[in-house]
């Protein structure tokens, strides 16, 4: 069994994989890290590879304890991928876009494909037929919106995610709920259709914290996989040690 884990900029996902098959998915903090992964290597006692990727403040040290009963692989951007990176500054591209990227390629072989991540940021991420990797957009997310809100004004009460967002927000409330709400999903459409004036065909996968909520919202057809990074994680492990 593969345990991957995902350092998000908010909290840690992990996913625990038999082969090919999602077994279980669990989400905490960063400070319950040991014991989260003690609690679930407990429960899943054949795990035999740990497979780690981070965007966050936590790197390989934080795993170390566990070097005894797993082999650890920490993905890196210095890794083999499955696609040509033509970002500019290849070096500086998150690792959890290039994973996504990779599942992409590898879920959805010969075919455009565009990869919208709604979890802290919402970031964007294309790569053509040729498999070459072009970039995207870094956006902020539906929670740091109502955070930032709240944050850089005097008056905005801190809000959170409601099911119920009026196009015409009748109070501070709801004004709030619709900018946020409503300012992404026409975002993410709009940005769809950019891309659709651009290229002819092409398949969309929606993930990250926020895609139940989201892919109800929005007008375009989508693959909607809230999983979708963690299956890319053990997608990019399989490929990596192949190509090795
Ligand atoms: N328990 C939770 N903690 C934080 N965000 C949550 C939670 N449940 C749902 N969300 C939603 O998920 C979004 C954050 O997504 P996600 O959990 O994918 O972020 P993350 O852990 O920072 O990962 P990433 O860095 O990959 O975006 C927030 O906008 C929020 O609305
Ligand atoms: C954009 C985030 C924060 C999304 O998690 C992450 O992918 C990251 O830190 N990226 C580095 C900048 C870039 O991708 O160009
Ligand atoms: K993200």
């Amino acid at each position: 069994m593969i345990l991957v884990v995902d350092v998000g900029n908010s909290r840690i996902k992990a996913a625990v994989f038999e082969d090919n098959i999602l077994l279980e998915v669990f989400a905490f903090t960063k400070n319950e890290l040991k014991k989260n992964i003690e609690i679930i290597l407990n429960k899943f006692q054949n795990t035999t590879y740990l497979v780690v990727s981070s965007v966050g403040d936590v790197n390989k040290q934080a795993f170390l304890a566990f070097d005894s009963v797993l082999k650890i692989f920490f993905i890196s951007t210095i890794d083999v991928f499955p696609f040509q990176n033509k970002y500019s500054t290849p070096n500086t591209l998150g690792i959890d876009r290039m994973i996504l990227a990779a599942g992409a390629v590898l879920q959805f072989p010969n075919q455009n494909r565009l990869v919208i991540d709604a979890g802290t940021c919402i970031t964007y991420d294309f790569i053509d037929d040729h498999n070459n990797y072009l970039g995207g957009a870094i956006a902020p997310g539906l929670r740091l919106r109502y955070e930032s809100l709240h944050h850089y004004t005097a008056k905005l009460p801190l809000l959170t995610l409601e099911n119920h967002e009026d196009l015409i927000g009748n109070s501070t409330s709801q004004s709030i709920h619709s900018g946020v709400v409503n300012g992404v999903v026409f975002e993410i459409d709009g940005f769809i259709s950019e891309y659709k004036s651009k290229y002819l065909n092409f398949i969309i996968i929606l993930t990250g914290g926020d895609t139940v909520f989201l892919a109800k919202r929005l007008k375009n057809t989508i693959f909607a996989n809230s999983n979708f990074l963690l299956e890319s994680l053990n997608q990019t492990f399989q490929y990596q040690i192949k190509n090795d």
